[in-house]
C-alpha cells in the first residue's frame, strides 16, 4: 500500500486504522440519525449527521433562504444540526427569548467578542452582562433620546446636504449614488454624537472610514457557529491573506484612535457612553471595547435599513409621493413618530431590509422545551433552539406577497403580523439600542422626505441582494439610486 509506504508502516496497521476510523464516524452518524434525542425532529439526513453542512451554508450566505425552503418541506420544526433545532412558528417566541427573561445565548455569540471582551451583545451570562447594561441603559431610554435628539438632528441635516449634493452630481456626471455609504455614514455619526459626544463625522468623508471595521464584523457571521478556537484560527489565518488587508488594518487603526481619544479623556462624571463606563469602574481597555461594539452594531443595522427603504421608495415613487403627501400636510415642528403613513413605511423597512436575517440562537434550559403545538416535539436541555427572522419575514400566510414593500400592510396590522415583526430581537436581549435606532429613522425620513431628495431618482437593480449572515452583507457594499 503506497500510504503504508509513505508512511513506513506495515499495511495491516492503516487497514486496521482505516477500518476503526470508519467504524467510528459511522456509529456516530448510525447514532445521531437514529439513536439521538433529537432524532424524531424532522430535517435533511445531512444536517442530522453534521453540522459542517450548515457551518457551509453560513459561510456561502444561503443559511436563512436554505431554511425557508427546508421549513416548507418538513413543517414548522426543523433539526438543522446533530444537536440544532430551528423553529419558523413566531409562537415559539415567547419561550424562547421572553418568559423568564428568554433562554440564555449560545455559546457561537463568543465569536462576537471584542479584543478579549465580552461585550453587551456577545455576553453569554446574564450576571456578566446586568453591571454594563444597566451602566449604560438611561441612555436608551426614550425620554432621554427625545430630550437629547438636537445632535441626531445635526447629523441628519449634514446627511440630507450631501445627498442633495451626490443626487445633483448624479444628474450632470450620470452616475449613481450608493446610498448605503450615506445612511452608514449617518448612523455612525448618529450613535457617536448622541452617544459618545462627538460625531465620527463620516459624512464629511467621501467612502466611510470606518467601513472596513465594520464589514470585518459583519464577516463575523460567516464563522459564527464555529467553535471559538476554531473561530479564531480561522479569523487569523485570513487575516493574513485577505487582498484588502492593508485597508481592513488602516480602518481598524483609524477606528481605534477616535476610541482611545474618547475613552483616554473621558471623566467619570460625564454623561457618555465612556463616562458611565468608567463611573462603574470597567478598565479603559474593556470601555474601549464596549464602545466599538456600538460602532459596529449601530453603523451596519440602521444603515442597512435606511438604505433599504430608501432604494424601494425610488423604485415606487406611488408610496415616496403618499408618504410625501403625510408629510407636508402636517408642520414641519410635527413629532414624525406621529405619522401613521411614515410608521408604516418603517416597518416594512425593518421587515424587508433582513438587517439580521439568520437564527438568533438560544439554549433550552434545564427541563427542556415543548415546541408550539398541533404537532409538539420536545426539545431537551442543552439543544441549540432558534427562531430565523428570515423565515418569518417571508411567511406568505403572516404576510401575504412577502417579498413585495408594501408600507400599506401595516395599516391593518394583524396580531401575527406584529408578533412575528422582531427586527430588534426579543426580550431581555432585545436591541438594547431600539429607541435610538427607532428615532433616527424617523428623523432621517422626515427630512429627506420633506426636502424631497427623491424627486426623479430611480433604484438601480431589480432587488437588493445579500449574504444571509448574522448581519446581512449587502453584495459588493452598494445600495444605488441615480437621478439621471
Ligand atoms: C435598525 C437598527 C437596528 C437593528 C435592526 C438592530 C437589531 C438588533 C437585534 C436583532 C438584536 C438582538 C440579537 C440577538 O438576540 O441575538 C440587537 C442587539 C443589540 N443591538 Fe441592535 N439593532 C439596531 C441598531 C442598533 C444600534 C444603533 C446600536 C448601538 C448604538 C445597537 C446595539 C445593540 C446591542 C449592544 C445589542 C445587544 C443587546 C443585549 O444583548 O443586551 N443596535 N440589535
Amino acid at each position: 500500500m503506497a500510504l503504508a509506504k509513505l508512511l513506513d508502516v506495515p499495511g495491516g496497521l492503516i487497514t486496521v486504522f482505516t477500518t476503526a476510523l470508519t467504524t467510528y464516524f459511522l456509529s456516530i452518524a448510525v447514532y445521531r440519525v437514529y439513536f439521538h434525542p433529537l432524532s424524531h425532529i424532522p430535517g435533511p439526513l445531512f444536517a442530522k449527521i453534521t453540522s459542517l453542512w450548515l457551518c457551509r451554508h453560513t459561510y456561502r450566505g444561503t443559511e436563512a433562504s436554505t431554511l425557508l425552503a427546508l421549513h416548507r418541506k418538513y413543517g414548522p420544526v426543523l433539526r438543522i444540526a446533530p444537536n440544532e433545532v430551528d423553529i419558523s412558528d413566531g409562537a415559539a417566541l415567547n419561550t424562547i427569548y421572553v418568559a423568564n427573561g428568554g433562554f440564555r445565548k449560545a455559546q457561537c455569540y463568543k465569536n462576537f467578542d471584542i479584543d478579549g471582551h465580552a461585550t453587551v451583545f456577545s455576553a453569554l451570562d446574564p450576571n456578566h452582562r446586568l453591571p454594563r447594561a444597566k451602566a449604560v441603559l438611561g441612555m436608551f431610554a426614550l425620554g432621554a433620546i427625545r430630550s437629547g435628539n438636537e445632535s441626531i438632528v445635526e447629523c441628519v441635516d449634514r446627511m440630507t446636504d450631501r445627498l442633495e449634493r451626490e443626487s445633483e452630481r448624479s444628474k450632470t456626471e450620470d452616475k449613481a449614488v450608493n446610498v448605503l455609504n450615506l445612511t452608514r455614514s449617518l448612523a455612525l455619526d448618529a450613535v457617536s454624537a448622541y452617544l459618545f459626544g462627538k460625531p465620527y463625522n463620516g459624512i464629511m468623508e467621501e467612502k466611510l472610514s470606518a467601513s472596513q471595521f465594520v464589514d470585518a464584523f459583519v464577516a463575523v457571521g460567516r464563522f459564527f457557529y464555529l467553535p471559538n478556537w476554531a473561530f479564531l484560527l480561522l479569523e487569523m489565518l485570513e487575516a493574513r491573506i485577505d487582498p484588502e488587508k492593508d485597508k481592513v488594518e488602516k480602518s481598524m487603526v483609524t477606528v481605534d484612535e477616535f476610541v482611545a481619544d474618547l475613552v483616554d479623556n473621558a471623566n467619570a462624571e460625564d454623561n457618555t457612553y465612556q463616562g458611565r463606563l468608567k463611573n462603574a469602574g470597567f478598565s479603559d481597555h474593556e470601555n474601549k471595547a464596549q464602545c466599538k461594539d456600538l460602532m459596529f452594531a449601530g453603523t451596519d443595522s440602521t444603515g442597512m435599513n435606511l438604505a433599504t427603504i430608501l432604494w424601494n421608495m425610488a423604485k415606487q415613487p406611488a408610496i415616496y409621493a403618499k408618504l410625501r403627501e403625510e408629510l407636508l400636510s402636517t408642520p414641519p415642528s410635527t413629532d414624525p413618530m406621529t405619522l401613521p403613513y411614515l410608521r408604516a413605511v418603517i416597518n416594512e423597512g425593518l421587515r424587508l431590509s433582513m438587517a439580521n436575517p439568520t437564527r438568533f440562537p438560544r439554549i433550552v434550559p434545564l427541563g427542556g422545551f415543548a415546541t408550539p403545538t398541533p404537532k409538539s416535539y420536545h426539545l431537551p436541555p442543552g439543544t441549540i433552539v432558534g427562531v430565523t427572522p428570515f423565515t418569518l419575514y417571508l411567511n406568505d400566510e403572516v404576510y401575504p406577497s412577502p417579498e413585495v414593500f408594501k408600507p400599506e400592510r401595516w395599516e391593518y396590522a394583524t396580531p401575527k403580523m406584529n408578533r412575528d415583526h422582531i427586527p430588534f430581537g426579543l426580550g431581555a436581549r432585545q436591541c438594547i439600542a431600539r429607541n435610538l435606532a427607532t428615532v433616527e429613522l424617523f428623523i432621517a425620513l422626515d427630512k429627506l422626505v420633506r426636502k424631497d431628495v427623491l424627486r426623479g431618482a430611480r433604484a438601480i437593480g431589480d432587488k437588493i441582494e445579500i449574504l444571509e449572515w448574522f448581519n446581512s452583507k449587502v453584495k459588493d457594499e452598494k445600495i444605488e439610486i441615480a437621478w439621471n
